[in-house]
C-alpha cells in the first residue's frame, strides 16, 4: 500500500473532525491546510514522477550509461521462485547446477544452450543493457526460453538478488559471462567497464564466498591482457602487465581480484581468455559483425592497417569451439574449499586462453565475407586508431588442450560460413533489419 493511500480522498471524512476538543474555526483552518497539503504533495509527487519515469533526458541513471543497470528489476514471489527452482533442477546424474551471468549474451546463450542439453541445470541472469540492440537479446532469451532456461532479470551489482538466488538454489557452478565487452567503447564509456568488470565481479565473489556451498567459478577474461606483449603466441605465462585498453585493464583486475578470492576464501576460480569469439548470435559490436551488415547496405568498410602498412590481424575462434572449451573448464573445475566466508584449504585457481591458434588477417576477413556475401566490398583501410586496439593476436593453447582436452576445429571461412547464414536468415523478414 503506497501512503498517498493513507491519505482520505475527503477532508471533511478526516476523523479529527470529530473532536469535541476542535474548535470550529480551528477545524476549518485544519481543514483548509490539509487541503492545501494534499494538493501540493500531489503537485510534488506529479513532478517527481515526470522527472524520473517521463523524461528520459533528465533522469540520471538513463543520462549516464554506466549506471544503466541500476534500475530496477522485478524479481521475487512465489511463483518467480519456482521458476527459478524449475529452471536450475538438474535432470542427468551427476549433473551440475549452474548459475550463467550475461545468459542473453553472445557466449552466454550458447553455454547455457549447451548446458542444458546435456541435462545439467541452468539459470541465466542478465541485466539485458542497451550497450547493443536488446531485441537481439530477447531474441536470444526467448530460443533460451523455448529450451527450459529461464533469464532473471537483474544486474550482478544487486547483492540482494544473488543472495536470493543462492537461498533459493545450492549452485554447484557459476559460469560468470556478464561484462561490459568491446575494446573501443572503452574510451567513451570507461565508467560502464569499472561497473560491471570490475564492481559488479567483486560483488558476485562476495556473494559466492558466503554461499553454502561455495559455488566454483568460471569467468570470461579475454585475449586483450596479452596488450602489448610482442612475443608470440601468447602464452599464458606471458606478461600481462602492459593493458592497452581500459578494457583490458578491467579484465586483467578480475584476474588479480580472483586471486585474492581464490587465497582468502577457498573459491576454486578458472579465468578463460577468449581470443575473439564468433558466430551465430554474435554481438553486433564487433567487426565481423558490423561488415557484414554494411557489405550488404553498400557502405565502405573501414580495414584498419598498423603503421608500415603493417597487418592487423587477429586469432578468430569460433563459438562452437568456445562453447566446448567453457564446458571442459566446468567439468574439470574442482570443487571450492571454503564455506560460510571462510577458508577450509588451498582451492583451485586456474587461467587458459581459449584461441584458434591461426590468427588471419583483418583484410582476409573482409575477402572471405566477400565472397559469402557476393558483394564487391569498398575498402577503405586507415590507420590502426589509438583506441585500445593491438595489432595482433595469437594463442598458444597448449594449455588449454592439456588439461581440458580443447581443441578447436572450425577455421575461419568454416565459422564465418555459419555466421553469414544465421545472418541472411535472422534479419531476412524486413520486419527486423541490424542497426
Ligand atoms: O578476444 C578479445 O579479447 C576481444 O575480442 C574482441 O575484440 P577485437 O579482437 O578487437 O574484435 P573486433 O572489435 O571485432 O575487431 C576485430 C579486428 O577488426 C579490426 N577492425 C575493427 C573495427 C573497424 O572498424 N575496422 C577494423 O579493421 C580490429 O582492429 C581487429 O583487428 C571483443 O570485442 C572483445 O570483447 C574481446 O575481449
Amino acid at each position: 500500500m503506497s501512503h498517498l493511500d493513507d491519505i482520505p480522498s475527503t477532508p471533511g471524512k478526516f476523523k479529527m473532525e470529530k473532536s469535541p476538543f476542535i474548535h470550529g474555526r480551528m477545524r476549518w483552518h485544519w481543514q483548509s491546510s490539509l487541503a492545501k497539503f494534499c494538493f501540493w504533495s500531489l503537485i510534488f509527487t506529479g513532478v517527481i514522477f515526470i522527472f524520473f519515469f517521463r523524461s528520459p533526458s533528465s533522469n540520471p541513471i538513463a543520462q549516464d550509461p554506466s549506471r544503466r543497470s541500476l534500475r530496477t528489476y522485478n524479481w521475487g514471489g512465489p511463483v518467480w521462485e519456482k521458476r527459478v527452482r524449475s529452471s536450475a533442477r538438474v535432470r542427468s546424474h551427476n549433473g551440475f547446477s549452474v548459475l550463467v551471468t550475461g545468459a542473453a549474451g553472445f557466449v552466454g546463450t550458447h553455454v547455457s544452450a549447451a548446458l542444458k542439453k546435456r541435462g545439467d541445470g541452468v539459470l541465466g541472469l542478465d541485466n539485458f543493457n542497451d550497450y547493443y540492440d536488446p531485441s537481439l537479446k530477447r531474441a536470444r532469451q526467448a530460443l533460451l526460453e523455448r529450451s527450459g532456461v529461464f533469464i532473471v532479470e537483474g544486474d550482478i551489482n544487486d547483492s540482494a538478488l544473488l543472495r536470493k538466488l543462492f537461498e533459493v538454489v545450492a549452485f554447484t557452478h557459476v559460469m560468470h559471462l556478464a561484462a561490459q565487452a568491446g575494446v573501443r567503447y572503452a574510451m567513451e564509456n570507461p565508467g560502464s567497464y569499472v561497473h560491471s568488470n570490475i564492481a559488479g565481479f567483486v560483488n558476485l565473489l562476495e556473494v559466492c564466498k558466503s554461499a553454502n556451498p561455495q559455488p566454483a567459478i568460471v569467468w570470461a577474461s579475454s585475449s586483450s591482457v596479452y596488450g602489448l606483449n610482442s612475443k608470440v603466441p601468447f602464452s599464458e605465462r606471458d606478461r600481462t602487465d602492459q593493458p592497452a585498453s581500459l578494457y583490458a585493464a578491467t579484465k586483467k583486475a578480475g584476474e588479480e581480484i580472483a586471486h585474492s578470492y581464490n587465497h582468502i576464501y577457498g573459491l576454486s576460480l578458472t579465468g578463460l581468455r577468449f581470443f575473439t569469439v564468433y558466430g551465430p548470435w554474435g554481438r553486433p559490436d564487433m567487426a565481423y559483425f558490423f561488415f557484414t551488415r554494411d557489405i550488404l547496405k553498400g557502405k565502405s568498410i573501414p580495414i584498419f592497417k598498423a603503421a608500415n602498412h603493417g597487418t592487423v590481424a587477429r586469432d578468430f575462434t569460433y563459438i562452437d569451439d568456445i562453447v566446448k572449451g567453457c564446458l571442459a573448464a566446468l567439468d574439470t573445475a574442482k570443487k571450492s574449499t571454503g564455506s560460510g566466508g571462510k577458508k577450509k584449504g588451498p582451492a583451485q585457481l586456474r587461467v587458459y586462453n581459449l584461441g584458434n591458434t591461426s590468427p588471419v588477417p583483418v583484410t582476409e576477413l573482409v575477402s572471405i565475407l566477400e565472397r559469402l556475401l557476393k558483394v564487391k566490398v569498398k575498402r577503405n583501410f586507415m590507420k590502426l586508431p589509438l583506441n585500445g586496439d593491438v595489432q595482433f593476436t595469437h594463442a598458444n593453447i597448449s594449455l588449454a588442450q592439456r588439461e581440458l582436452g580443447y581443441k578447436p576445429t572450425t577455421d575461419l571461412h568454416a565459422g564465418l560460413k555459419k555466421f553469414v547464414r544465421w545472418y541472411l536468415g535472422f534479419y531476412s523478414d524486413g520486419k527486423k533489419a541490424a542497426e
